[in-house]
């Protein structure tokens, strides 16, 4: 089977979306999908977007094929595809497995809220949780190479005590910080992509959280990672992270896939894309 997609990124945390407007896939394996399309297009993570009862939605896919509830920078750029797409405004909300998240299109910047920071905890003097929608572990320490953190991170996320611990068996995604004059450096190591990626909208969120307890950082804060810079903000207690997107142009994917035996009727919803103009 074919799938047509668009190619895109945030800050370099690249995805493909695929529209189930225009491709639906109920009854598809989307884990089989997803690791055949993100392997063939190198990137990490496959975003379908769709509608549930005239609502935008979402869901992520890393590029191993597991569905994860969040994605900062996928919600970005999913963000950006709907308002191009489809919904003329530039604010709305986009239902995702985290719930129902408001996003904000200004100065070619896509801006997402991610909620409240959930499940905060210290777990040692450089080592510390949080929940931004995924699961993220904060190492607090100086300059370092992409190797180490490759390394180190991939030990850590292996680490099973250490996720249990902090309630995510799992497996937890790694982001290693250093303070850079006003501002931070990030380097993420995400589970799912097994590697370090060029940046992380939820882990730079978790992150800033972080350094705001830590080293008693100002919001808004500027996180650093190697593919660019978001602008962290909190919001009465929610955190939204702001920064640029980019298209990368359509691609095809191929999977080898069997039509589902047996598939409840597929409404095709009218192309007149008048519920968008909410
Ligand atoms: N890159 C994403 C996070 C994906 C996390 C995912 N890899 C996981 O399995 O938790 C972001 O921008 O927030």
């Amino acid at each position: 089977m074919r799938i047509k997609a668009t190619k895109m990124d945030g800050c370099g945390n690249s995805f493909l979306v695929v529209d189930e407007m225009r491709t639906p896939l109920a009854g598809f394996d989307r884990a089989q999908i997803a690791n055949a399309l993100a392997t063939q297009h190198d990137t990490d993570g496959i975003l379908y977007v769709d509608r549930q009862q005239d609502f935008p939605t979402m869901r992520i896919f890393d590029s191993d094929g597991t569905e994860e509830t969040m994605c900062g920078n996928g919600l970005r750029c999913a963000t950006r595809y709907f308002r191009d797409a489809y919904i003329p405004t530039d604010r709305f909300s986009i239902l995702t497995g985290d719930g129902k998240k408001d996003v904000f299109v200004h100065d070619g910047l896509v801006e997402v809220n991610l909620g409240e920071a959930r499940s905060y905890q210290q777990i040692d003097q450089h080592l510390h949780f949080v929940f931004t929608g995924v699961p993220h572990v904060v190492v607090i320490g100086s300059s370092l190479d992409e190797e180490t953190a490759r390394a180190v991170g991939r030990s850590l996320r292996e680490e099973k005590s250490l996720c249990e611990f902090v309630g995510h068996p799992e497996g937890v995604n790694v982001n290693f910080i250093w303070r850079d004059e006003e501002s931070i450096s990030v380097r993420t190591y995400e589970v799912g992509v097994e590697n370090i990626t060029q940046s992380c909208g939820t882990g730079s969120a978790a992150s800033a959280f972080v350094a705001s307890r830590v080293f008693g950082t100002a919001f808004p804060i500027i996180t650093h990672s190697l593919g660019g810079k978001l602008e962290i903000k909190d919001n009465d207690g929610h955190l939204s992270i702001s920064g640029l997107t980019r298209y990368q142009g359509k691609v095809i994917g191929f999977v080898n896939t069997l039509h589902p035996k047996s598939v409840s009727p597929t409404f095709h919803w009218p192309r007149d894309y008048a519920w968008l103009s909410m």
